[in-house]
């Protein structure tokens, strides 16, 4: 890993030929809607469905990795549109569906990777603060959930969601704001899997452990130094590791899976500790 923003993760070029386990057809005819789509892990979803065959439509806030994502994905092959979308605007959400979901032709899967928080102990959050990263991630994360199932559900059509989390039963600290507003999330998808069941739409999400990204630079080197040791397999997780799985359970694959949190993060669920903050000396060993 390295400080250089663009060598966090998987770049375009890598994700343009990785090896998959998907067919070139296996997303054929489908339309994906990725939010966070320029970001690490949106980005790597992105690649995977157009290299299945889906068209896709990637919002984010920044217009210029946005802009970065399309050219890239353009420039091999893949049909791929960009729109400035801030998940926290229910209006700008309401938008986006009203006019290039619509104008596309409507979307077959949704997939919410658009989201993040702040290293802080929680004792020290600021009203302002825990309500960022609850309207970011909970409040934002439902917008989009609601806007979509509106969507099947007027054009009668069926579809699935994925909503990108993190393990929130064990091990990472120092983002509590970021745990609640994220059981939120995994809460919600359980009770509307039942209640969208009959819409014919399916949800889920993918708990992710340190997965090397981009958004990491929000932590300090040295606490990005333990990441990947924090889990069985002493190794940090790739952006394609999520995208596979959000492929499989978005996908035909997972036609029989739905209200499902898939933890995606080498047993970092069972042991191991991340301190986004650094580990405080009461839980230093000895
Ligand atoms: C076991 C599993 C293993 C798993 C092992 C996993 C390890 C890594 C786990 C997670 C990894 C990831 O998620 S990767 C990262 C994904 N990407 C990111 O997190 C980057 C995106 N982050 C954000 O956009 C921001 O943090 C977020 C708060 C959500 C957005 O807020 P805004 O745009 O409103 O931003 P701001 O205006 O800057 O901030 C609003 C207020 O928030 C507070 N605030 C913001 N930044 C702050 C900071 N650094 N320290 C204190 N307070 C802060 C202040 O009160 C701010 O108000 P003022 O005081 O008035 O300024
Ligand atoms: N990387 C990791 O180790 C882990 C990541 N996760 C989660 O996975 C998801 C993706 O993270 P990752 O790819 O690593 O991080 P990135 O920061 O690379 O990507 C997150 C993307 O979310 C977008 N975004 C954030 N807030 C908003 C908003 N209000 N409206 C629209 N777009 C927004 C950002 O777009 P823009 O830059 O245009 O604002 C950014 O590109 C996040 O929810 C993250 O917390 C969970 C566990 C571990």
């Amino acid at each position: 890993m390295t400080d250089d923003p663009m060598k966090l993760g998987l770049d375009d070029a890598a994700l343009a030929v990785h090896p998959t386990v998907f067919a070139a057809d296996a997303l054929a005819g489908k339309r994906v809607l990725v939010s966070g789509g320029a970001g690490g892990i949106g980005r790597a979803v992105a690649w995977l469905a157009g290299r299945c065959g889906a068209e896709l439509i990637l919002t984010g806030r920044d217009a210029g990795k946005l802009d970065s994502a399309v050219q890239a994905m353009t420039a091999a092959g893949l049909q791929v549109q960009g729109h400035v979308v801030d998940i926290r605007k229910p209006e700008t959400v309401a938008d986006l569906f009203a006019g290039p979901v619509t104008e596309a032709g409507g979307i077959d899967l949704l997939v919410n990777s658009a989201g993040g928080q702040f290293p802080q102990a929680a004792i020290d959050f600021s009203a302002k603060g825990w309500n960022a990263v609850i309207d970011n991630n909970l409040n934002g994360t439902w917008h989009m959930m609601q806007a979509a199932a509106r969507h099947w559900r007027d054009t009668s059509r069926p579809g699935s969601i994925v909503n990108i989390v993190v393990v929130v039963e064990h091990g990472l600290y120092g983002v509590a704001h970021t745990i609640a507003a994220r059981s939120g999330v995994i809460g919600v998808s359980r009770a509307v899997a039942v209640e969208w069941a009959p819409l014919g739409i399916r949800v889920n999400c993918i708990a992710p452990g340190a997965i090397e990204t981009p958004g990491w630079r929000v932590y300090a080197p040295e606490a990005r130094a333990t990441y990947a040791r924090s889990n069985p397999m002493m190794r940090a997780g790739t952006t394609w590791d999520i995208a596979e799985s959000v492929i499989w359970v978005g996908g035909t694959s997972g036609g029989y899976v739905t209200g499902e949190t898939i933890n995606v993060a080498g047993g970092s669920q069972l042991w191991g500790e991340t301190w986004t903050t650094g580990r405080p000396d009461w839980f230093q060993p000895g």
